[in-house]
């Protein structure tokens, strides 16, 4: 490894917290007091920053197929707005809480602000087990989300987007019921939908398309040529599926691919060209695999990178002392708890943080939105050399906060991202 930068030299300036199971608000509280130690950041500013602007939750009445009644509960945090409207994914998945949505909401405002894009950071969920419900079940849920979110949500106030268990279809759902629920047609109010209402080419694959680029540059960086480089994936999604899939098409070699149901493996090289992402078919890694190994075992196998883009807090206290990767790049967001973090950084293995590497998403979603302003579709062809060059300026910036301050990457994209906002925050000198 040719780092430029020794990984042992970083020291960390503040402890982690003593638990492994620690809350995405948790980590990314600790990840901010980390960052802001190296800056010289208000005290004012990263005091209101630990904490969202607004924390919606709703009550949400759904009449299965059956006839019965369930009421489910979901969550629209907002945390800051400062650089422009709020924007976040909406995330279907049973442990969906309101300390995961906040946790997630912060990191959507450094990841707007790592990217320079005019907007700022909100998440958001509905707890239930998306594989429990059926397409009209789904679809009626998604309507009454947006009935009682509609107050807060908005093209200039705040987009949601996809995530864990939602998608295009999802997003088409929520438009029209705002739309609808408005008495206009609102394309602006969410990302992320089918190009045919204003959605953007090449936005499913962005946030994957992001990893992979970051990938490259990353391999390019450490003196690991891409070409040949092995990688391992965790989570075959929309993340997952779109990285493997685009760094096997430039020469890597992806060794492992998991789903819920385990590892798929060959040292060979997997084909994951043939394997369909879970928006294809959901659990159906393990059945293209020639071997096929537990959960925990990808966190053992030797690679150049390791790729966890599935659900957070996967590299902790537990594993990542044997972790065998040379770098990681985050495709999830936050799949790294602080002792995980802190662990990784002593052992010298590099962690190329969320808010940069999957940053792909929302910078399509800015494209998205400003498609919708002047309701002018732009070609795939454009919107992917677009999202190569905001990714390659924002790792550039990263980049050099890595080597002026002799940082980690996470630490560097937090700085890139804490003098915007703290900027922002001065410029307008209130506390928004
Ligand atoms: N979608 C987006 O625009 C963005 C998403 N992200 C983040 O990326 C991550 C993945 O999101 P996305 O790809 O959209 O999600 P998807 O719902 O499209 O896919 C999730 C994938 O992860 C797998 N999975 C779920 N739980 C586990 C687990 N415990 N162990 C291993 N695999 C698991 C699923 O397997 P199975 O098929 O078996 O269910 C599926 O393959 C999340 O952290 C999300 O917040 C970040 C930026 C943008
Ligand atoms: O596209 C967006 O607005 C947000 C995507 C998202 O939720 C994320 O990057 O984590």
């Amino acid at each position: 490894m040719s780092s430029e930068t020794p990984q042992s030299a970083i020291k960390s300036t503040v402890s982690p917290p003593e638990q492994s199971n620690e809350s995405a608000i948790e980590t990314a509280r600790q990840q901010l007091e980390q960052a802001a130690a190296h800056i010289d950041l208000n005290q004012g500013i990263a005091e209101r920053l630990k904490h969202p602007r607004h924390v919606h939750r709703v009550s949400l009445p759904l009449e299965r197929d059956n006839g019965e009644l369930e009421v489910l509960t979901g969550y629209r945090v907002q945390h800051d707005s400062v650089r422009g409207p709020y924007k976040g994914g909406l995330r279907y998945h049973p442990e969906v809480s309101e300390a995961e949505c906040t946790g997630l909401a912060m990191w959507m405002t450094w990841k707007t602000a790592v990217m320079d894009l005019p907007f700022g950071g909100a998440k958001g969920g509905v707890v239930v087990n998306p594989k429990s419900l059926s397409e009209g079940e789904k679809e009626r849920l998604t309507r009454r989300l947006a009935q009682e979110l509609r107050e807060s949500i908005g093209p200039l106030q705040d987009i949601p987007a996809p995530d864990m268990g939602t998608d295009a279809q999802t997003m088409g759902w929520l438009m029209d019921a705002y739309s609808m629920q408005q008495g206009e047609t609102s394309p602006g109010v969410v990302t992320g939908k089918p190009p045919v209402i204003g959605g953007s080419y090449g936005r499913e694959e962005a946030p994957g398309r992001s990893v992979a680029i970051i990938t490259r540059e990353v391999c390019d960086y450490y003196n690991h040529p891409l070409e040949g480089a092995t990688v391992a994936v965790q989570g075959f999604g929309s993340v997952g599926a779109n990285a493997a899939r685009l760094l096997d098409s430039w020469g890597a070699t992806v060794i492992a691919v998991s789903d819920v149901n385990g590892v798929a493996y060959d040292g060979d090289g997997i084909d994951v060209q043939r394997i369909p992402s879970h928006d294809e078919e959901p659990e159906s890694v393990t059945k293209y695999a020639n071997e096929v190994l537990s959960a925990a075992k990808l966190f053992e196998i030797d690679v150049d990178v390791l790729i966890p883009a599935a659900v957070g807090n996967v590299i902790t206290q537990d594993n990542a002392d044997t972790l065998q990767a040379d770098i990681i790049v985050e495709g999830a967001n936050g799949p790294t708890t602080s002792i995980g973090d802190e662990i990784l950084r002593e052992r010298n293995i590099p962690v190329i943080p969320d808010i940069l590497a999957n940053a792909g998403g929302v910078t399509v979603s800015y494209f998205e939105w400003l498609q919708d302003i002047n309701r002018r579709p732009w070609s795939l062809e454009e919107v992917n050399n677009e999202l190569e060059k905001e990714m390659l300026t924002a790792w550039n910036e990263v980049r050099t906060e890595v080597e002026k301050r002799n940082v980690s990457w996470r630490d560097a994209a937090y700085i890139v991202a804490l003098s915007r906002l703290a900027e922002a925050h001065e410029a307008r000198g209130l506390w928004p």
